[in-house]
């Protein structure tokens, strides 16, 4: 039998450029993967591959960090820059911002003196045309000497062309260079010389109709990041966001919470009609079923919310304006102005906030930023301040229920802010000793976010993820419980025993042995603290069942919750030891297990000591 063999090609190409150009997006339209991007410069810490098969090649796509020169220093601009240096790459696809061109083409020239396999692919066209500026590819690609590809990249436009590129490209060999060669690019003249011709080719190829393209932008930071202005639109926005979440959580999180009564129900009846002995069915409905839908309707709601605005505000470019405007903070405290950056990050995830402390080029800023990410809280202890504060205050208030209850949570994340500041400062005064170093943050522009993608991208990315984590760890966490509830071992169950002895403890801090308990036990995650608690509560046997939040409520307070207690876990959840996934990160990018445990007991300590003096100050006033 005659067989057909098709051997296919295979190439390499790595996607350069400078930060906030749009690389991933050209990755993600690639190769249809999911790689985070976000309008704000750093995005990108660290390498991502993926693969696509166009004609006969597969092509094997690697989305390189953003760098402005191979002559960098921070370790994310080392990742592009090595591997650039490599030779591994069959070509490189430099990415740049068709709004900016001229500081980009400083990148370009520098790579092109490394290498011949370049295709210069210029996106934001679309941006380009609304600031009426227009750039002759043609004249581009000859002055250069390489195919030029226009796109804009989030609507997919020139993908086709830029696919075709890749296929027809003449890839000729390349050798690696030499590490030190980068010292050529440091010498003036040598990048005095890049200016001039990056300078030159503008001149010849771009036509810029309006006087000045970028004064919208100059306008609107001139309110946003301005001394007057400046904090208090950054705290209406945050508390326009909580209030958006909280109130708008409430009805979804009830609705949820009957479904998921009512199908209990139904699953109970199922299983006494198939003759389910009780050791099975107790287990899989008083253990497993019910943290699992505790933990869907509590969390899933503030979180469908929370993430989507959290992006779309990301994706307008307001965040590196945070960073601008919170600087002059951290560095009083002898901390990098980027730590403002990673600390927004730590509200989304504190690992990815870790992750993202390679933009900081100094080691002790770096660790800095690394020790204090968690102290703001992510997106997992979000839905247990919000389901507390909802439980707790909103309830109780009449009038402005919702307002108050925004109001709390955004001194909670004060308070956050806060202690990461005083913290930074305490390292930076003892272990961490030294000088604050200056930095260059280049604002992005602002970008009208695509709000449909963003939701769709938020749910999927961050809230399911984020929940598929919760339920996996909530399942054998429920079942863990409801055996430690059943199991007897001296005339009490070894949950009365284990609440017990943390009861001393807990109460030290004005909260009980079955919150510690929770916290400890929610350590893989922190989202299953909340359905930990109740599932104890209900498991020692004070309530049988639930139907609303109210009655959840209630069942805390059959337990001997007051607002002390409510407050002394608010503070707790936002002080205390990050969780299990951020300490391997933080491992991994410290190398080290004294800095982890560092990382470990300084949010612990500080939650600790917060507690005991509100109970004293609660035990004085009384
Ligand atoms: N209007 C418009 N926005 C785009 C386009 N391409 C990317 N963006 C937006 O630009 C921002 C930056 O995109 P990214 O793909 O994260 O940029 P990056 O180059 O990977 O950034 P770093 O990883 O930080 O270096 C995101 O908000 C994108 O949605 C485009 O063609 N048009
Ligand atoms: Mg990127």
């Amino acid at each position: 039998m005659k067989q057909r063999c098709y051997i296919m090609k295979s190439r390499t190409i790595a996607l350069a450029g400078n930060p906030n150009v749009g690389k991933s997006t050209v990755f993600n339209s690639l190769t249809g993967l999911n790689q985070h991007t976000g309008n704000w410069p750093g995005k990108t810490v660290s390498g991502a591959q993926g693969a696509f098969t166009y004609k006969d090649t597969r092509y094997l796509l690697v989305d390189l960090p953003g760098t402005y020169s191979l002559a960098a220093t921070s370790i994310d601009e080392t990742v592009a820059r090595d591997y650039l240096c490599s030779g591994e790459a069959d070509a490189t696809l430099i990415v740049v911002d068709g709004t900016c061109l001229e500081r980009n083409l400083n990148l370009v020239l520098q790579i092109l003196s490394i290498t011949e396999n370049v295709i210069l692919c210029v996106n934001l066209l679309d941006e380009a045309r609304k600031k009426k500026i227009s750039i002759d590819l043609d004249q581009l690609s000859q002055r250069f000497g390489i195919p030029v590809v226009g796109m804009a990249a989030r609507a997919r436009d020139g993908l086709d062309l830029l696919l075709e590129t890749l296929h027809t490209f003449e890839y000729k060999e390349d050798p690696a260079v030499k590490a030190d060669w980068t010292e050529h690019l440091r010498s003036d003249e040598t990048r005095r010389g890049i200016l001039r011709r990056a300078h030159e080719i503008c001149t010849s190829c771009v036509t810029v109709e309006k006087k000045d393209p970028h004064a919208f932008d100059r306008r609107l930071d001139k309110i946003v990041t301005s001394r007057k202005f400046g904090f208090p639109i950054m705290l209406l926005l945050l508390f326009f966001i909580f209030w958006l979440t909280i109130t708008g959580a409430n009805y979804p999180s009830q609705g949820l919470t009957y479904l998921f009564a009512w199908l209990q129900n139904q699953l109970e009846a199922f299983l006494s009609y198939i003759h389910t002995p009780a050791f099975i069915e107790a287990p899989l409905i008083d253990g497993i079923y019910k943290t699992l839908t505790w933990v869907i309707s509590v969390m899933l709601p503030p979180m469908a919310i929370f993430f989507p605005l959290f992006t779309l505000l990301e994706d307008f470019g307001y965040l590196p304006r945070v960073a601008f405007n919170m600087d002059h903070a951290f560095k009083k405290c002898c901390a990098h102005g980027k730590q403002a950056l990673t600390m927004c990050m730590g509200f989304g995830c504190n690992a990815c906030g870790v992750t993202g402390c390679r933009i900081i080029e100094s080691p002790r800023e770096r660790l800095i930023a690394i020790l204090t990410n968690s102290f703001v809280p992510c997106n997992g202890r979000f839905p247990t301040l919000i389901a507390i504060i909802t439980m707790f205050f909103a309830a109780s208030f009449s009038f402005g229920s919702g307002i108050a209850s925004c109001l709390l949570l955004t001194l909670v994340i004060l308070l956050g802010i806060t202690a990461t500041l005083l913290v930074s400062r305490l390292l930076s005064k003892t272990i961490l000793k030294g000088l604050p170093s200056s930095f260059i943050l280049e604002l992005p522009p602002y970008r009208m976010p695509k709000i449909g993608s963003v939701i769709v991208r938020s749910i999927l990315d961050r809230t399911l993820f984020v929940l598929g984590r919760a339920v996996i760890i909530a399942a054998p966490a429920g079942l863990l419980i409801w055996i430690l509830a059943n199991v007897n071992c001296g005339g009490a169950s070894l949950l009365a025993h284990c609440t017990a002895f943390c009861e001393p403890f807990g109460r030290l801090l004005g909260v009980d042995g079955v919150i510690i308990m929770a916290f400890l036990l929610g350590f893989p995650a922190n989202e299953i603290v909340i359905p930990i608690m109740l599932m104890a509560y209900m498991a020692q046997g004070s309530l049988t069942d639930y139907d609303s939040l109210s009655q959840l409520h209630q069942i805390l307070l059959d337990n001997g919750w007051t607002w002390q207690t409510a407050l002394s876990t608010m503070l707790l959840c936002l002080f205390h030891f990050p969780c299990g996934t951020t300490c391997l990160t933080i491992k991994k990018e410290t190398g080290s297990w004294k800095w982890t445990a560092a990382a470990i007991a300084l949010p612990t300590l500080t939650g600790m000591v917060l507690c005991v003096l509100l109970n004293v100050v609660c035990g004085v006033v009384r």
